[in-house]
């Protein structure tokens, strides 16, 4: 159940289930009281005041209902909001009464702190039913909140969903809250772990308000996604017998690296070798002259051949892409390796390349597998960026349903969807793999786990949880030396994710 991710149409749909089901009982006095156990344990006990924001909706009622619990337990709360009219929802028109009927004050504006300082800040304006720009009295509060959060270095606890992020799509508004905490309702939230959600949600808990999940069964439509975790692949790693061979492990063939841009395909080719291919091929366009490698000499183990005669090798599966280029050869190169018959992975060029051979990817009968950055997002559904990190899931499942294949849309929360429309979101990785030659590495992990009798979707799944977490174990600040963020490169992770895969197995 914690690894479901609802939209807001499953969100709601769940509620109308639950009041169905449970009438006269209240979701928010369980959020509330949820939220109030968390600012304990982040405050400790009689702290300074807490400025607790309410908006206008059931948000505000959940920060109403917290806000009496920890004024019950002698805490001084400093709440800021309007109060409830005639269009407040009802739960939440409780929750104002219930709070002024303890002795609470609602003030119409954040009061000078000069003489003291708050020791915590709740955000209780916006939850799901954000739905507009924030207006400029809630755009004021938010950012004072930011900066007192910031400058006094005290915890802002977001409840569900910090205020100005939208919680299907993770996209942030130009002035939005940063939390250094979400507790986040019912269920986990795409919004909180894609595009600009990380960088506004700080560290999150799932309380589920103990509901019934068979409840939660009624928003798992088509819309509902699931976190990437290794549960759902690990038993499909490969395996190998006492009595493997090499070619029980498959051969992984590497097609790209045009004249200037050997290393991607280099990169590519050594990442397959680290992931457990038992041969790996790699054939770079041009020819010696124009200084196509033929050996890689801190890697002999790779087999070189000219593009033309790669397919000749046993390949049980092809990448092609890493520093392909973009030229009428680079097209000729691609439009050949769509006739392969085994799983081929298409990153980089190839996928700039792809939307003029559109009849022919749709047409493969083995599996096509895409890794688009949000560029190459753009190429393959012929759009912009923007239009594709407005709704990074939808684009995800477009470039699935258009080109029949399995799709990363790999940033910050990478999103993994078939072409029927399910979808997960991969939380591992970390900024410091926005360096060139990232994406070479996952081509090559991936690649190399279909050439080892891997299914698409565990393949693709298993790669790009690898490829974060082998990221994140070189930054981690308690494996030293400290590899990054700043001055990763790929070669590391190339290194750290054959150990993960290693530990998995
Ligand atoms: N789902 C559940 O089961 C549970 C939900 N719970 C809680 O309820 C939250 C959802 O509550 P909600 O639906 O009342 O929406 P919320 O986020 O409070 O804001 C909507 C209000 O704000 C308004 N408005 C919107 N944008 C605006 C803007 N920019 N500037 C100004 N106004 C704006 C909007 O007006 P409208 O346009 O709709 O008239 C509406 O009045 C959810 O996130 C969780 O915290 C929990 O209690 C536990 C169970
Ligand atoms: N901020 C980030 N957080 C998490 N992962 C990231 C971030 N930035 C980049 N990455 C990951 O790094 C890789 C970069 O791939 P790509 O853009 O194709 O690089 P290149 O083309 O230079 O090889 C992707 O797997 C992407 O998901
Ligand atoms: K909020």
């Amino acid at each position: 159940m914690r690894n479901q991710l609802l939209t807001i149409r499953g969100l709601r749909a769940v509620e109308s289930a639950f009041q169905a089901q449970n009438p006269g009982q209240s979701l928010m006095a369980r959020a509330g009281e949820a939220a109030a156990r968390w600012v304990r344990e982040l405050t400790g006990e009689r702290p300074d005041p807490i400025l607790v924001l309410v908006g206008p909706g059931n948000n505000g009622g959940d920060a109403l209902v917290c806000a009496r619990e920890l004024m019950a337990l002698g805490y001084g709360c400093v709440c800021v909001g309007q109060p409830a009219t005639e269009w407040t929802p009802a739960d939440a028109q409780a929750a104002h009464a219930a709070f002024i009927a303890a002795g609470g004050v609602l003030h119409p504006d954040i009061p000078e702190t000069s003489s003291y300082r708050f020791s915590l800040i709740i955000d209780g304006l916006f939850g799901i039913g954000l739905n507009q720009p924030l207006s400029a009295t809630y755009a004021a509060w938010v950012e004072a909140a930011n900066t007192l959060s910031l400058l006094d270095d005290i915890p802002l606890l977001a409840l569900d969903i910090a205020s100005g992020l939208n919680s299907d799509t993770g996209l942030a508004q130009d002035i939005c809250v940063t939390a250094t905490h979400t507790l986040t309702f019912i269920a986990n939230k795409p919004g909180l772990l894609t595009a600009d959600g990380p960088d506004h949600s700080g560290e999150v808990q799932v309380c589920d308000l103990d509901i019934d999940p068979a409840l939660l069964t009624l928003a798992l439509d088509n819309e509902a996604g699931n976190l990437n975790d290794p549960n759902l692949w690990a038993d499909d790693l490969p395996q190998r017998a006492l009595n493997a061979n090499k070619g029980d492990a498959g051969s992984a063939g590497l097609l790209g690296g045009s004249p200037s841009m050997t290393g991607a395909l280099i990169l590519a080719a050594r990442s397959a070798l680290h992931s457990g291919a038992g041969r790996v091929y790699a054939a770079a366009l041009g020819n010696a002259q124009s200084g196509a490698p033929m050996l890689d000499p801190l890697q002999p183990e790779i087999m070189f051949r000219d593009p033309a005669s790669l397919r000749e090798a046993p390949l049980t599966a092809l990448g092609v892409g890493p520093g392909l280029g973009r030229s009428d050869v680079s097209r000729a190169v691609l439009a050949s390796a769509l006739d392969f018959e085994g799983p081929l992975v298409l990153d980089a060029d190839a996928l700039v390349l792809l939307p003029t051979l559109l009849d022919a990817v749709q047409q493969r009968h083995e599996p096509t597998l895409l890794t688009p950055h949000p560029g190459e997002a753009a190429a393959l559904l012929c759009t912009d960026i923007p239009s594709i990190e407005a709704n990074r899931i939808q684009a995800a499942c477009d470039i699935a349903a258009k080109y029949h294949a399995t799709v990363v849309l790999k940033g910050c929360g990478s999103i993994i969807a078939t072409p029927d429309g399910r979808w997960w979101i991969n939380t591992t990785g970390n900024p410091g793999m926005a360096t060139a030659g990232m994406g070479d590495v996952l081509t090559g992990i991936t690649t190399a786990l279909l050439a080892q009798g891997m299914a698409p979707e565990q393949a693709l799944c298993a790669a790009v949880w690898l490829h974060g977490a082998a990221a994140d174990v070189c930054v981690e600040s308690g494996n030293l030396p400290k590899l990054g963020p700043l001055g990763l490169t790929a070669s590391e992770v190339i290194l750290a994710a054959r150990t993960l895969l290693n530990a998995l197995i």
